[in-house]
């Protein structure tokens, strides 16, 4: 997977060159690729924002930095004559006519979820557009809806500062689940918000050795062996979490049957 992040502060993104997904971008699994906005400004102060077309308090980041910032980067990657058309290459990276999904975090998109993360996990190839200020020109959108998807998405009802935050929880919930990522020892199947039996329910508590620490005990049945026992404590545990914190999803999940609510083991 590609992912393109244009941003006034590429330092923000250090952390992708730390643990999982840095070790992913050095096995070629993501080629994550860092894009200063300031470099598509062409006046003396590299000026981004100006103010709110019929008032109002702070700043909008101006259109034409963004239009240009995004021809480029995508433009990048367009066809070239002597080139095919193809989408994307058999391991999944972007072809030569490949076109991106754009992703901008905002206060007003549509909620990141697990399963949109799913969903965005199998493009192979993302463009971030973070915003600062009060936002970007809306026009912004308009003009890449033109020429490829545009997903305005939201991590939770909070304001943040700017984007960049948002771009790197999305980022580390996509990339997670990008085969070869996670190693065998870690699974994004079992994660909260999972499918199967576990599916939407909040993961339960979790324990290494030493089984006695402090006074406290590892619960015995997960030291029994009997993984059929283990599951069913397991499920019972996620159960309670999920009706103690979420229990909205609860609500939701018996509605639907699919907690196996009405299941008897
Ligand atoms: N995703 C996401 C977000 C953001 C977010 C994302 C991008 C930008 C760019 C600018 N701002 C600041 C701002 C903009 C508008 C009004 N008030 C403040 C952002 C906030 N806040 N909370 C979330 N869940």
């Amino acid at each position: 997977m590609r992912i393109d992040i244009i941003t006034i502060f590429p330092d923000y993104f250090a952390p992708l060159e730390l643990s999982l997904i840095g070790k992913a971008r050095a096995a070629g699994i993501l080629d994550i690729r860092l894009h200063d906005l300031r470099s598509w400004t062409h006046d003396r102060h590299n000026t981004v924002d100006d103010t709110p077309y019929g008032g109002g308090p702070g700043m909008v980041m101006k259109p034409e930095p963004w239009g240009e910032a995004l021809d480029a980067v995508i433009g990048a990657g367009r066809a070239t004559p002597d080139q095919g058309s193809s989408p994307d290459t058999p391991d999944g990276t972007p072809g030569p006519g490949a076109v991106p999904r754009l992703v901008v975090p905002t206060p007003s998109g549509t909620p990141f979820t697990q399963e949109r993360a799913r969903r965005l996990s199998e493009e192979p190839w993302l463009v971030f557009a973070c915003g600062r200020y009060e936002g970007i020109d809306s026009r912004v959108a308009a003009d890449a809806a033109r020429r490829m998807p545009v997903e305005e998405v939201s991590i939770g009802d909070y304001v943040l500062a700017g984007g960049e935050s948002a771009t790197l929880v999305i980022v580390e919930t996509v990339s997670r689940l990008l085969p070869g990522v996670l190693g065998n020892a870690e699974s994004a199947v079992q994660d909260s918000f999972a499918t199967g039996a576990m599916e939407n329910l909040l993961e339960g508590p979790v324990y290494t050795k030493p089984a006695h620490w402090r006074g406290l005990e590892v619960p015995p049945v997960l030291l029994s062996g009997d993984h059929g026992a283990v599951d069913r404590w397991r499920r019972h545990e996620a159960l309670r979490k999920t009706a103690r914190n979420r229990p909205e999803l609860l609500r939701a999940l018996a509605e639907a049957g699919m907690a196996g609510l009405d299941r008897r083991d």
